[in-house]
């Protein structure tokens, strides 16, 4: 058997000057090495997408990363967004496209912030374009003008659904979670179950209804320093778990 599981990122397409790139944040490959495990490889987003299913073909997990871009509404048939909101239709191409196959193909998904809003709408479900701008909601932006330690502080509680995966993973009832999205889970897509809310009622977390293959979403970043916090911890493990479980079934 191979020494470590294989762990896809889809990157953002980033313009630096004249020229497309491609980019995955390092603190994402940093928590699949650290706190996974396993060995990361980056899934460009490519305009028209690679061909995701020979991708997912090579993989034992899938990690969606956070993103500072917004999904373009229309793939959740909301009105066009406001001037200037960042979009990456690459990006949204290749996660909106991957995340139905890996469910298929039984590739364990972890998905973080955007991560989380990608599973919800490419399985069907709506956003909040502003959840700052929704009646009895929060705001649960960053404060861009913080040092990074503090925008990726602890910010606001959030209740785990008794029973669920990160109840287990926590061992308790609430965890404390850091809070950086202006959009949040509206209506959930086909097959997701709510892991954790927000004390405003905003959901916070969801998963794939049992029997499927591991699929764990949440809006918070636990990538941020994940071997200092037991909870951020444990969810990078089980997700690791899972994607070992594919890699055996895979040789
Ligand atoms: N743009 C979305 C998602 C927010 C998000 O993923 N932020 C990540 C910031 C950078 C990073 O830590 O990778 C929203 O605003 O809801």
């Amino acid at each position: 058997m191979r020494q470590s599981p294989l762990v896809g990122l889809p990157s953002d397409r980033k313009q630096i000057g004249p020229h497309p790139f491609q980019a995955v944040g390092e603190k994402y490959l940093r928590a699949v090495v650290d706190g996974a495990g396993c060995l990361p490889l980056m899934i460009p987003s490519l305009s028209p997408p690679l061909d995701l299913r020979a991708v997912l073909a090579h993989l034992d997990g899938l990690l969606l990363t956070g993103a500072y871009s917004n999904i373009e509404p229309h793939h959740y048939s909301d009105e066009p967004s406001w001037d200037g909101n960042p979009h990456d239709p690459a990006r949204d191409a290749t996660t909106l496209g991957i995340v139905p196959l890996a469910i298929e193909m039984g590739v364990p998904v972890l998905a973080l912030c955007r991560g989380c809003q990608e599973v919800n709408v490419a399985l069907g479900g709506t956003l909040y374009q502003k959840v700052h701008e929704q009646p009895g909601l929060d705001d649960h932006r960053e404060n861009p003008d913080d040092p990074l330690d503090a925008q990726y502080a602890p910010s606001h509680p959030i209740d785990l659904a008794p029973g669920g995966l990160l109840a287990r993973i926590a061992g308790a009832p609430v965890a404390h979670v850091n809070s950086l999205h202006g959009q949040g889970l509206r209506t959930l897509g086909r097959g997701l179950v709510v892991e954790a809310t927000a004390r405003d009622g905003l959901v916070e977390a969801v998963r794939l209804d049992d029997p499927g293959p591991f699929l764990l979403a949440v809006q918070w970043h636990p990538e941020w320093r994940v071997g200092e916090n037991p909870f951020y911890l444990g969810i990078f493990q089980a997700f690791a778990a899972a994607c070992r479980e594919r890699a055996k079934q895979r040789t």
